[in-house]
C-alpha cells in the first residue's frame, strides 16, 4: 500500500523543553489514523509540524514520497495536504459559498482562474458533502460552531487534498453533532480521502479509524488498530495519569 505520509524521528523542542521526542509513523492512501493522547502530549505540535506552522529540530516528514520538512504553510497546502483548525476561523463577512470558493481558488496556482469564474457549482458540491449546502448563502459568522467546523473541513476539501488533517473537529459538540461529525469522516473515507485525526473523543476516533497513535508527553508510546490501543495497559495509565516512576516500590 502506498505510503502518503511518513514521519521520521521527529523531535520538536521549544526551548529547553522537548515536547515531541523521536517520533515515527506512516499513513498509507486511504487510511484514517488518529493520534491520540492526554492534554499536552503533542498532538496538536506534530500537526502543526506537518502543516509548517512549526519547525522541527530533527526528523523528516515525507509526503508522497518527498521531504516537505520545513516547507512554508502555503507550500505545504498546494502540495496536497489540506487541514483545519481546532478553533475554526471562517471569513465572517464572506457566506459560506464564498469561503469555500476562495480555498479553491487558493488550491490551484498553477492554473488560477479569476476568483468571479471559479465554479460555484463545485463549491456547492463541497458544502452539500458536509451538508450545509442549504446554508450557502448565509456569513461565516452566523454559522453555528459545528456548521463553522463542517465549513473548515470543506474549505479544506475544496483544495483537494491528497491527505487531510483534522484537528479536533468534534470539540465542544452537542451529541447529535459529534454523530454528524462521525459520519462526515466515514463519508470522507468511502471516497477514499487519507486522513489524520486528531480528537478528543475517544469513541469518534475508534469508530472511524483505522489505526490510532498513542502519544504521551512528546513519545509515542503504541500505535495499532483501536481495539488493541485503547486497552494497552500504557495508554489507559497515561489516560489515568497513573504513570509508574522507576525505581519506586
Ligand atoms: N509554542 C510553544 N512554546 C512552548 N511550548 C509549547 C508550544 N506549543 C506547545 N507547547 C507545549 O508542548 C506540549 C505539547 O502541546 P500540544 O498542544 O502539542 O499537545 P496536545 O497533545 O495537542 O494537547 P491538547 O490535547 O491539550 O491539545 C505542551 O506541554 C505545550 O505546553
Amino acid at each position: 500500500m502506498k505510503r502518503v505520509l511518513e514521519i521520521h524521528h521527529l523531535v520538536v523542542r521549544f526551548g529547553t523543553r522537548t515536547v515531541l521526542k523521536d517520533v515515527s509513523f506512516a499513513v498509507h492512501e486511504g487510511e484514517i489514523v488518529s493520534l491520540i493522547g492526554p492534554n499536552g502530549a503533542g498532538k496538536t505540535t506534530l500537526f502543526n509540524v506537518i502543516s509548517g506552522l512549526v519547525q522541527a529540530s530533527s526528523g523528516d516528514v515525507i509526503f508522497m514520497g518527498r521531504p516537505i520538512t520545513g516547507w512554508a504553510p502555503h507550500r505545504v497546502c498546494r502540495a496536497g495536504i489540506a487541514r483545519t483548525f481546532q478553533i475554526a476561523r471562517p471569513f465572517p463577512e464572506m457566506t459560506a459559498e464564498e469561503n469555500v470558493l476562495i480555498a479553491m481558488w487558493f488550491g490551484k496556482p498553477s492554473s488560477r482562474p479569476p476568483l468571479a469564474a471559479v465554479n460555484t457549482e463545485e463549491a456547492g458540491a463541497w458544502l452539500q458533502l458536509v451538508g450545509l449546502k442549504e446554508k450557502r448563502h448565509t456569513l461565516g459568522k452566523e454559522l453555528t460552531l459545528s456548521e463553522q467546523r463542517r465549513l473548515e473541513v470543506a474549505r479544506a476539501l475544496a483544495t483537494r487534498p491528497s491527505l487531510l488533517l483534522l484537528d479536533e473537529i468534534a470539540a465542544g459538540l452537542s451529541p447529535y453533532a459529534v454523530n454528524q461529525a462521525a459520519q462526515l469522516v466515514l463519508s470522507l473515507r468511502e471516497r477514499g480521502m487519507t486522513i489524520v485525526l486528531v480528537d478528543h473523543f475517544l469513541n469518534l476516533t475508534a469508530r472511524v479509524s483505522d489505526r490510532l497513535v498513542a502519544l504521551d508527553q512528546g513519545e509515542k508510546i503504541v500505535e495499532g488498530s483501536p481495539q488493541d490501543v485503547l486497552h494497552h495497559p500504557e495508554v489507559l495509565s497515561a489516560y489515568l495519569g497513573e504513570r509508574e516512576t522507576a525505581g519506586e516500590a
